[in-house]
């Protein structure tokens, strides 16, 4: 039985990853976390039954408590809480999907503790790769990735020597506005930058993949992940989201993961690496599919992804930097406060009068967040 542990378990990742626990009963989950949802934790509770609970916001903490009393579940709160599930001894393996910079110090503890990652929460990546990489090696730990492009260039990588890949070829699907240009992205509403055309995801990401950020966040992630730098990684525009990434290798082959939007896949490998397993679903029919179709990246009208290879290349507390910013300027774009084109001019603005720490450490990093944080505040 292998037990799990998921931070982040009433969200879009997560709750796909207790579909993916239901179809497999070889899988058990000891330790589910949220950040205030605790009507939908309880029903979680009761149905999978974990020891422990961990819930971010104190007072929904002791609310829930009360809640499931009559359960063997403890519930735990705050950052002690995220720590205490994911060290828990009974856990093998940890999937980090919550969303933002709040999982850099729970993955770092339960990568400590021996735990593998199945990683969702790409911006611990972007931020703090440079910490958790080396880590993961020190400790004999597997970082296992679960972002669909990042799964599709591990399973192409299988059995390869890392070192003969020419590039990474990053898929896109181009998101909402694919095609459109500056005049038209100053109109777009909130609505509009909700409806992605093939994945249904939090409200984050899904801002992010509009943006294109979210491309950008995944160049880092691919970068730490797959040891290459920035400019071996190359984002290709293929808007059916039906090949999930490639790999080319020193002899011009390429190989590419190719299957239905559907995050449930890339859940299922991560927990069961090496295994692959029957999974119910639709599958990708080539007669039925009428085309898959390529093109390139505008990264002038789609600046954040230029931002983003720039941070890349740049490194150290600059990637902190877009994150941050990114992170601030989504929440207010979602609160309605900000236009949409903020967005970006924000990260850019912010990333323009950063003054670059080469190294920092997991205190640095959390004080450049605040204090980008605080920057946005103040003027915007
Ligand atoms: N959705 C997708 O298809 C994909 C997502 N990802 C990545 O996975 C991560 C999660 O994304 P997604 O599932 O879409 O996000 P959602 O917004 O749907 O879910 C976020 C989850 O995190 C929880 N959470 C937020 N803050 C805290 C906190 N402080 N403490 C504990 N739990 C917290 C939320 O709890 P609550 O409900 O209580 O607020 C919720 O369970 C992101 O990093 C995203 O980039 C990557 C690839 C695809
Ligand atoms: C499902 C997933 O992995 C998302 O990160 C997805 O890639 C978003 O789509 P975009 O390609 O539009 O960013
Ligand atoms: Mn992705």
């Amino acid at each position: 039985m292998k037990q799990i542990a998921i931070l982040g378990s009433t969200g879009s990742i997560g709750t796909q990853t207790l579909d993916v626990v239901r179809e497999n009963k070889d899988l058990s989950v000891a330790a589910l976390a949220a950040g205030t949802n605790i009507e939908q934790l309880e029903k979680q509770i009761r149905e999978f039954k974990p020891a422990y609970a961990a819930v971010w916001d104190e007072q929904k903490a002791k609310e829930l408590t009360v809640l499931v009393k009559d359960t063997n579940t403890r519930v735990v709160s705050g950052m002690d809480g995220l720590i205490k599930i994911v060290t828990l001894d009974q856990i093998n393996i940890v999937v980090t999907a919550i969303v933002g910079m709040i999982g850099i110090r729970p993955t770092i503890a339960a990568i400590e503790a021996g735990k593998d990652i199945a990683l969702a929460n790409k911006e611990t990546l972007v931020t703090a790769g440079h910490i958790i990489m080396p880590l993961a090696i020190e400790k004999g730990v597997k970082i296992l990735p679960v972002d669909s492009e990042h799964s599709a260039i591990f399973q192409a990588l299988n059995g390869e020597n890392p070192k003969q890949i020419n590039k990474i070829l990053l898929t896109a699907s181009g998101g909402p506005f694919r095609g459109m240009k500056l005049d038209d992205l100053a109109k777009v509403s909130l609505e509009d930058a909700l409806k992605h055309p093939n994945w249904s995801m939090g409200k984050k990401i899904t801002i992010d993949s509009s943006t294109m950020v979210n491309k950008g966040l995944e160049v880092i992630e691919a970068k730490w992940l797959f040891n290459v730098s920035v400019d071996e990684i190359q984002v290709v525009i293929q808007p059916q989201s039906i090949i999930h990434s490639m790999v080319e290798f020193v002899d011009g082959s390429i190989i590419a993961q190719l299957g239905m939007p559907d995050m449930k896949l890339p859940i299922l490998y991560a927990l069961l690496y090496p295994e692959r397993r029957n999974m119910h679903g639709e599958r990708v029919d080539f007669a039925k599919l009428a085309s898959i179709t390529f093109e390139s990246p505008d990264m002038d009208t789609f600046k954040g992804l230029k931002l983003a290879y720039s941070a890349g290349k740049t490194g150290g507390s600059m990637p902190t930097v877009l994150n941050a910013a990114n992170e601030k300027a989504v929440s207010k774009f979602l609160n309605r406060e900000i236009a949409y084109l903020d967005i970006v001019r924000i990260i850019e603005q912010c990333m323009n009068e950063h003054k670059l720490v080469d190294n920092p450490n997991i205190e640095q990093i959390i004080e450049i967040e605040k204090s980008v944080h605080e920057l946005i505040e103040s003027r915007w």
